[in-house]
C-alpha cells in the first residue's frame, strides 16, 4: 500500500528512502545544474509543444500540491521533438514552492534556487495510459519552468483564482478552457537529463526538459500560493510551503543543452 509522506522533518525528503529505497537510486531528480558542464547537442531537435485545444478539466489540491488535470482520450495537447522520440501527451501539471521567496524550486541553475518551479507532466503514448507509463525508462517527459520574482505574471490569475476552492487537501474544482502554452516562457531553449519523479514513488521514467528562460512571478502572487494548505478540512491548517526535494547526486550524468 502507499505509504503516507510529505515535506516535513518526519516525513519529507530525509525519510523517503525508509519507504521507497529508489531515493538513493543512480537517476534520481531533481538536480543542480551548472551551466558551464552542459553540453551542447546540435542532434536536439526543437521541442514541439502542441496544446489546442486546451482540454484542462479540474484543479485539485492532492495534499502535496495543487494541480490541473486534462483529458488525455486524444492527442490535443502533446509534446515531441527536444530529446523525446514518439508523442508524449499532457497529463497534469503542478507546481512546487517555498515559504520564502529566496527557495523553492527543485532544480537549482548554478546553485541557485528560485521562489518556485512549475512541472508540465507528459507521458508517452507508446504506453496504453498515464499508469502504465509511469514507471517505465522512457514513460514521462516533464517540462520544468523556473519562477522567478518579478513583476505579477497575468497568466497566474486563473490558476490563483481557484486557490479558494481548493485551499484544503482533497479539494477541487473545475478548472476548463486553460491553456498551459500561456505559462511558457518566450524562449524554448532547454537543458534535458534523465531522472525521476520527484515525489514518492520517485520512478526513474522522466526525461527533465528545464528551460532556461524564467517565467515571472510576484511576491504577492507567492503569498497566494502559501495560503493552500497541506492539510484537510477538518485537520490543524499546516501551510502548503516548501513542497519540494533538494537537489540530488547527479551519479555521472550528462546534461544536455540545446542551445550555446
Ligand atoms: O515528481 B513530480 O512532481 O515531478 C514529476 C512528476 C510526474 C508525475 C507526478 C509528479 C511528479
Ligand atoms: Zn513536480
Amino acid at each position: 500500500m502507499s505509504h503516507h509522506w510529505g515535506y516535513s522533518s518526519h516525513d519529507g525528503p530525509d525519510k523517503w528512502a525508509d519507504h521507497y529505497p529508489i531515493a538513493n537510486g543512480p537517476r534520481q531528480s531533481p538536480i543542480n545544474i551548472i551551466r558551464s558542464q552542459a553540453q551542447f547537442d546540435s542532434s536536439l531537435k526543437p521541442l514541439k509543444i502542441h496544446y489546442d485545444p486546451s482540454v484542462s478539466e479540474d484543479i485539485v489540491n492532492n495534499g502535496h500540491s495543487f494541480q490541473v488535470n486534462f483529458l488525455d482520450e486524444d492527442d490535443s495537447a502533446i509534446l515531441t521533438g527536444g530529446p523525446i522520440t514518439g508523442t508524449y501527451r499532457l497529463k497534469q501539471f503542478h507546481f512546487h514552492w517555498g515559504v520564502s521567496d529566496d527557495k523553492g524550486s527543485e532544480h537549482t541553475i548554478d546553485g541557485i534556487k528560485y521562489p518556485c518551479e512549475l512541472h508540465l507532466v507528459h507521458w508517452n503514448t507508446k504506453y496504453a495510459n498515464f499508469g502504465e507509463a509511469v514507471d517505465k525508462p522512457d514513460g514521462l517527459a516533464v517540462i520544468g519552468v523556473l519562477l522567478k520574482i518579478g513583476s505579477a505574471n497575468p497568466r497566474l490569475q486563473k490558476v490563483l483564482d481557484a486557490f479558494d476552492a481548493i485551499k484544503a487537501r482533497g479539494q477541487q474544482t473545475t478548472f476548463t478552457g486553460f491553456d498551459p502554452k500561456n505559462l511558457l516562457p518566450a524562449s524554448l531553449n532547454f537543458w534535458t537529463y534523465e531522472g525521476s519523479l520527484t515525489t514518492p514513488p520517485l520512478y526513474e521514467s522522466v526525461t527533465w526538459i528545464v528551460l532556461r528562460e524564467p517565467i515571472s512571478v510576484s511576491s504577492t502572487q507567492m503569498e497566494k500560493f502559501r495560503k493552500l494548505l497541506f492539510s484537510s478540512e477538518d485537520e490543524h491548517p499546516l501551510c502548503m510551503c516548501d513542497n519540494y526535494r533538494p537537489p540530488q547526486p547527479v551519479k555521472g550524468r550528462k546534461v544536455r543543452a540545446n542551445f550555446k
